[in-house]
């Protein structure tokens, strides 16, 4: 069969890679097609060495012009890779962390700090050296959550230098801005406080090494997050949502801000919790309160992936309250879906490292409120 170079090309529009918002031909990845009787040998440049992304364009290209065209053409795809420079990371990153990983939420009270409480533990139970950041000035509740209310962190020596030694609960260190305020103290922090005090649990701790430090920000989209996205280098940012349509509105605004062009922190995911309720004497049924898979479509709309979701317990709000995280428990079905979002969440950290150079900390110069952070 005679097989026409355009009419390949115009196949291979339809295609598009992962992570890379136009198809193979616009992007400029499919860089020539050739044609030799019933061979075609299609070269391909793209900017990711990830292993997944160069058998998945290699499979797509393969399948669509069998389906195309005919079963018995020969397809051989030359794949290059031409990754962009790694730039060096402009802000301070800090020795000892490997990742830096916000969870947010548009809205308050969808759970985004019982979600960091238990993603913590649960990548600490999978060996990973974790650390905890509270930086929620408006409600400050890691200190329930891992049941270290009363506890105050003390100063160590290290390299000459004083330091805020961490608190450690079930195998994660946290820092609170919550240690620093009564608990029935009304948080009357000014946005220049909270930075400076935030930067101190950051640059002034001994958080030791750490393969992921968690960052619960306070909820929607503010001051403060503009201030640690300006003084940190944020490997991604994690949004948490309910499926309800006021949670989602402002979770897409949360995805908006970390995607903006003068901010650039990649999102990793999203996370629905309060994904439906499941009594515990009927475990089969389900019932969906706030909505049906709702944070699941916003991810699929905005393009960002899904890393799992979680169902209303009561077991998850008493163990918020007593102190002990839920997910402690493995081989419950809460346990077991908080497994599979740290898988998820740490497929997407590798992954996002392997395809794009380190986050630079975010220069802010005009934005009220950014000018109290310390240069
Ligand atoms: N999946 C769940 N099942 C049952 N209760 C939950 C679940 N997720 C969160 N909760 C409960 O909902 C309440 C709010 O959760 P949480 O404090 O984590 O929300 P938040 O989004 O961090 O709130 P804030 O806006 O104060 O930062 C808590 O009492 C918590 O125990």
């Amino acid at each position: 069969m005679k097989l026409d170079r355009k009419e390949i090309l115009s196949v291979l529009e339809t295609i598009s890679i992962a992570g890379e918002g136009k198809n193979m031909v616009e992007s400029g990845a499919v860089q020539n097609v050739m044609t030799f009787g019933d061979e075609v040998v299609v070269d391909v440049t793209l900017q990711t060495p990830a292993m997944h992304i160069k058998k998945r364009a290699e499979s797509d290209i393969t399948n669509l012009i069998h389906e195309k065209f005919s079963a018995d053409i020969k397809v051989k795809v030359n794949i290059k890779v031409e990754a962009p420079e790694k730039p060096e990371i402009k802000g301070k990153s800090i020795p000892g962390i490997s990742n830096i990983i916000a969870v947010s939420s548009g809205k308050g009270g969808v759970g985004k700090s019982t979600v960091t409480a238990n993603l913590a533990v649960t990548l600490a139970s999978m060996g990973f050296k974790v650390g905890v950041l509270d930086a929620d000035i408006y409600g400050p509740s890691m200190p329930i959550m891992f049941d270290v209310e009363k506890s105050r962190p003390i100063s160590v020596e290290v390299d000459g230098k004083s330091k805020m030694k961490p608190i450690l609960s079930y195998g994660v260190e946290i820092l609170s801005i919550g240690f620093f305020t009564s608990p029935d103290q009304a948080v009357i922090w000014r946005g220049p406080m909270a930075s400076k005090a935030l930067n101190q649990m950051i640059f002034d701790a001994d958080w030791g090494e750490l393969d992921f430090l968690l960052l619960d920000l306070p909820p929607g989209t503010g001051d403060i997050h503009l201030s640690l996205m300006q003084s940190l280098p944020i490997t991604g940012a994690v949004v948490v949502s309910t499926p309800q349509a006021v949670a989602l509105a402002d979770a897409k605004k949360g995805v908006s801000m970390f995607m903006a062009e003068s901010i650039n922190v990649p999102v990793l995911g999203i996370i629905e919790n309060m994904a439906y309720f499941t009594p515990a004497e009927l475990p089969e049924n389900k019932y969906y309160i706030f909505g049906q898979e709702g944070a699941k479509n916003l991810a699929q709309d905005l393009e960002v992936p899904f890393l799992g979701e979680v169902p209303i317990v009561q077991s998850i709000r008493e163990a918020g309250d007593y102190g002990r995280p839920a997910a402690l428990q493995q081989d419950s079905p809460v346990g077991e879906a908080f497994v599979q979002i740290a898988r998820n969440v740490v497929e997407q950290v590798v992954y996002r490292n392997e395809s794009l150079p380190p986050t630079e900390a975010v220069k802010i110069t005009t934005m009220a409120g950014c000018s109290s952070v310390k240069k």
